[in-house]
């Protein structure tokens, strides 16, 4: 029967009739779904342009095609046409006012989802199920908790010996370029320090890009290709999928080697964890034998699956897809974020002279040598050095993007508007930094500001964002460039080389992290003078 009413359809209708149909059902979808966003939907009644509302292949124009990465500029148009509230697509209201950062960012028992659609929080990307891609605030909080202790200050003090013996290693680079006369890529030098720093903190690995010929540039510019895929990833979140799930590592190698690192590294993750949860079973087995020593050995190469393992996190969280997720996140976070926030402080010192003179000046009472050895802590209690880093996080736009949050179960008010619960809103970092209300000469690299008003970085500065998910990493950042800017500083005399502000350094694309153009050629340097040569 049912073969017979099939062959009935086929003999009346052609493909051609059965695919127009399809595309005249997905056009009228589509126009239904425009006159619903403009007209009954919850964030209808808000400014901003009416394309942008109704559809989002305005954003897509701007930033995949024809414009790159170039929404953000967008955006700080529209806030000067509409005002201080925008709804930029048909899910996110943009606000540009510094003094509403703390109702989005809320800490404490104020619940802030993230925005599953703008950080592709898919469980089999990259990064799905880390703690940064996890939208329920209470899940958050959870996995948060078990990873906290292993990034306090007490923890990074412990590992200062590790980081300066890095330090050392990117010394002695420095010191070959200068006996050669080689040109030294910041960028790079700077990407290989903080892979190899985030790799022995948190998994007592040894990644040694510090000694390779091109500092492991190939590592800097996979995560930099996968930042640039987000937007791809938004518009077309099938085809993120497809590409993370479907294509075989050999023909991934064969379009981006770049891209291929990524699989490639959550297997290499997947045996570490594997390794971890064998040490941690002999661990007990050895302990309840009253013998401690897998125990005092697994302290030794200590990595932070052993604390979340060790944790009270139920075990669907300790299964090692879970974990692979959470070990791709910290070296990702921790990888680029820190080399372009390291390379662009160094850059701002050596492009302000006075400013390296002052510095000089403050560090040397406390390295009076070349080989002088500093703790963070002393770094840190100094006066001009706080404000020369603080300035240089802020104009590095390491973080360049909006935050997207919701409110779960409360209603924000700002101004006259009222933002239902459950409706995306956010701020963007580049616009909040580049704020002359709050930054007076934003594009200036001023340390001075942030002295002359003590209260500014309390209130206004968003480097490692606020609330309930700022920044895991801080303290092992400010330990990071303390203790190599102080270093490098102390100890060579450098410039420069070929290196255009507007055209190496200056944020002028967007991807969650801030890009330079791509006509960039990274931040150079020549070694003029190696002090303990
Ligand atoms: C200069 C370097 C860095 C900057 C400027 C930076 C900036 C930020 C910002 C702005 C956020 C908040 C994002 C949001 O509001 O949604 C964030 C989150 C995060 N960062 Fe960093 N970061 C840096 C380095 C690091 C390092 C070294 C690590 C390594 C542990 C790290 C790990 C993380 C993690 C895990 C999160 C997610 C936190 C959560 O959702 O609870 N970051 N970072």
């Amino acid at each position: 029967m049912m073969s017979s009413q099939l062959s009935g359809f086929l003999i009346h209708y052609t493909f051609k009739d059965v695919l127009l149909g399809g595309i005249s059902l997905y056009l009228v979808y589509g126009i239904l779904l425009c006159i619903y966003r403009l007209t009954i939907h919850p964030l209808a009644q808000f400014p901003g342009p009416k394309l942008a509302a109704a559809t989002f292949w305005y954003e897509f124009y701007y930033d995949l095609f024809p414009h790159k990465l170039r929404y953000l500029w967008k955006i700080e148009e529209m806030h000067k046409k509409y005002g201080p509230i925008v709804r930029i697509n048909p899910i996110h209201l943009h606000i540009n006012d510094p003094n509403y950062l703390d109702e989005i960012y809320a800490g404490g028992k104020r619940k802030r989802n993230r925005d599953a659609w703008y950080y592709r929080s898919e469980s089999n990307g990259p990064l799905g199920w880390s703690v940064f891609q996890t939208v329920d605030h209470d899940v958050h909080r959870m996995r948060r908790a078990a990873l906290n202790r292993f990034f306090s200050k007490r923890s990074v003090q412990e590992h200062e010996e590790m980081i300066i013996d890095k330090i050392e290693i990117l010394c002695g680079r420095f010191a070959e370029a200068y006996r050669t006369g080689d040109t030294v890529s910041l960028t790079f030098a700077c990407g290989a320090l903080t892979m190899d720093v985030i790799s022995a903190y948190a998994f007592g690995a040894e990644t040694d890009n510090l000694t390779r010929q091109d500092f492991g540039a190939e590592y800097l510019e996979a995560y930099s290709k996968l930042s640039q895929f987000g937007p791809v990833g938004r518009q077309f979140p099938w085809l993120a999928k497809a590409c993370l799930t479907l294509i075989p590592s050999s023909l991934m190698h064969r379009i981006s080697p770049a891209a291929a690192l990524i699989p490639r590294n959550r297997l290499f993750f997947r045996g570490m964890i594997e390794e971890s949860v064998r040490q941690q079973e002999e661990g007990k087995r050895t302990k309840s034998e009253g013998l401690l020593e897998a125990e005092k050995e697994s302290q030794k190469n200590k990595s932070i699956f052993q604390d979340i393992l060790r944790s009270n996190l139920p075990p669907s969280e300790k299964a090692p897809a879970r974990l692979a997720a959470e070990a791709n996140l910290l070296v990702i976070a921790g990888t680029e974020t820190t080399a372009r926030a390291l390379s662009l402080v160094l850059f701002h010192i050596l492009d302000n002279p006075q400013t390296l003179l002052q510095l000089r000046e403050e560090l040397r009472p406390l390295m009076p040598h070349p080989d002088s050895r500093v703790s963070v802590a002393a770094l840190e209690a100094l006066r001009f050095f706080p404000a020369v880093i603080t300035e240089g996080i802020r104009l590095s736009h390491v973080v360049s993007s909006r935050m997207p949050r919701y409110a779960p179960e409360e209603t924000l008010r700002y101004s006259k508007w009222i933002i239902p619960a459950g409706a995306r809103v956010m701020q963007s970092h580049y616009l909040h930094h580049m704020n002359p209300d709050i930054f007076p000469d934003p594009y200036t690299f001023n340390p001075h500001r942030w002295l002359d008003n003590p209260e500014l970085k309390q209130n206004y500065f968003m480097g490692f964002g606020k609330g309930s998910r700022i920044c895991l990493g801080i303290n092992l950042v400010y330990a990071e460039l303390y203790l190599t800017i102080a270093r490098l500083l102390t100890r060579f005399d450098m410039r420069l080389h070929e290196t255009i502000r507007e055209r190496d350094v200056d944020v002028k694309r967007d991807c969650i992290i801030g890009l330079p153009s791509p006509e960039g050629q990274g931040i150079r340097v020549r070694i003029t003078q190696d002090k303990a040569g």
